[in-house]
C-alpha cells in the first residue's frame, strides 16, 4: 500500500491511499478529516468477492484512522454500482459462493455500522446491491436526472434477503418498500427523491461532493459518541437480525441460489444483459 499527499480543489492537502491495481481509491481531506472512497471496478462496479473484500478492508482502515466522515462514490462514468456480480451466483462454485455471501454480509455490517457518518454520492445507476450500499449510508445525494436506483431482485426472478428489505423499510417505510420490492421498481432520480429513497438530487458530481461535505461537516458539532450510540440504537434490530442469523441466511441463500429454477431465471437475465 502506498500513500501520498495531493493538493485538493480547495487547496488543502489530501492524504491519498492507493495500491497498484486497486479497485477502491481513497482520499482523506486533512483539514476536515472526511474521506472519499471511490469504487473503480470496470465496467460496472459489480460487487464480486474480491471487490467486496477490498471495500470492507478500506472501511475498517478508515475506522482505525478515525476519519470524521466518508463519501462513497464511483469512478465510472454512469454507474454507481450494478449490484452483486451475477457471475458469482450463476453456475457457481459452492465454496466460493459461501465465501462471497459471508463477505457480503460482513461488508454490509461494516458499512451499516460505521462509527463515522457516511454519504452516498450516487453518480450513476444503482440497482440492487448498489442501492443496498447507498441505502446503508446515512445520507444519499444522487446526480440527476438520467440514472435509476432501486431493489430490482424480483425482475431477476430472485428474492431480496430480509436484511436488504429491512434496510429499505428503514429508509422509505413499510408500504413504499413493499411496492418497490414486489415490483422490482427502478426509480428515476426525481421519483427516488419523491419517495424519500434519496435525500437530494443535484445536477452534477461536483455539486454532489460539495453537498456531501456540507452534510458530513454538520457532525463536527455532534459528539462522536452520541452519534454512534444513536445510530446503533436506530439500526439495532436490522443489524442484530443478521448477526443472530448469519449462518441461517448463508445456508438458505446458497441452497436457494443453486436451485434449478433460480439458475434458469438468472441465465435468462444474464443473456438479456449481454444483448
Ligand atoms: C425468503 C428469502 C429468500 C432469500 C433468498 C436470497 C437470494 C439471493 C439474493 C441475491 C441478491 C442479489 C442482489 C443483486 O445485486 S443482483 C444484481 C442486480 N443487478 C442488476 O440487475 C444490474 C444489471 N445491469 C444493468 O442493469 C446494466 O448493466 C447497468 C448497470 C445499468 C449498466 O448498463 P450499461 O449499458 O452501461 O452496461 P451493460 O449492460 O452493457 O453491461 C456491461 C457489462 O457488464 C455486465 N454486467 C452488468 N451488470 C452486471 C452484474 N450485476 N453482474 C455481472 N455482470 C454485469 C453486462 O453483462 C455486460 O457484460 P458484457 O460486456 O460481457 O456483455
Amino acid at each position: 500500500m502506498l500513500r501520498r499527499l495531493i493538493l485538493s480543489r480547495n487547496n488543502t492537502f489530501i492524504n491519498c491511499r492507493y495500491a497498484s491495481q486497486s479497485m477502491v481509491q481513497t482520499t482523506v481531506d486533512e483539514k476536515s478529516g472526511i474521506a472519499t472512497v471511490t469504487m473503480n471496478k470496470s465496467p460496472v462496479n459489480s460487487l464480486n468477492l474480491e471487490f467486496l473484500d477490498e471495500i470492507k478492508t478500506e472501511l475498517n482502515k478508515l475506522e482505525k484512522d478515525k476519519v470524521k466522515g466518508m463519501m462513497l462514490t464511483s469512478g465510472l462514468q454512469k454507474i454507481f454500482s450494478a449490484g452483486l456480480d451475477i457471475t458469482e451466483f450463476y453456475n457457481p462454485n459452492p465454496d466460493r459462493l459461501s465465501k462471497f455471501w459471508s463477505t457480503l454480509q460482513d461488508t454490509w455490517l461494516t458499512l451499516y455500522k460505521t462509527p463515522f457518518p457516511t454519504a452516498a454520492i450516487i453518480n450513476g445507476h444503482s440497482p440492487a446491491g448498489g442501492c443496498l450500499f447507498a441505502m446503508s449510508c446515512d445520507y444519499r445525494i444522487m446526480v440527476g436526472p438520467k440514472y435509476t436506483i432501486g431493489l430490482n431482485e424480483t425482475k431477476l426472478g430472485i428474492v431480496a434477503p430480509k436484511w436488504f428489505i429491512d434496510t429499505m423499510v428503514a429508509v422509505i417505510g413499510q408500504r413504499k418498500a413493499e411496492i418497490s420490492l414486489t415490483t422490482g421498481k427502478m426509480y428515476t432520480t426525481d421519483e427516488a427523491l419523491h419517495i424519500g429513497l434519496i435525500d437530494e438530487s443535484v445536477p452534477d458530481v461536483n455539486t454532489a461532493l460539495t453537498q456531501g461535505n456540507l452534510f458530513l461537516n454538520n457532525f463536527q458539532r455532534i459528539s462522536p459518541w452520541a452519534y454512534k450510540m444513536t445510530k446503533d440504537i436506530t439500526r439495532q434490530s436490522t443489524v442484530q437480525w443478521l448477526i443472530d442469523n448469519k449462518q441461517k441466511d448463508l445456508d438458505f441463500v446458497v441452497t436457494y441460489l443453486q436451485s434449478a429454477e433460480v439458475q434458469k431465471s438468472l441465465g435468462l437475465y444474464l443473456q438479456s444483459l449481454k444483448k
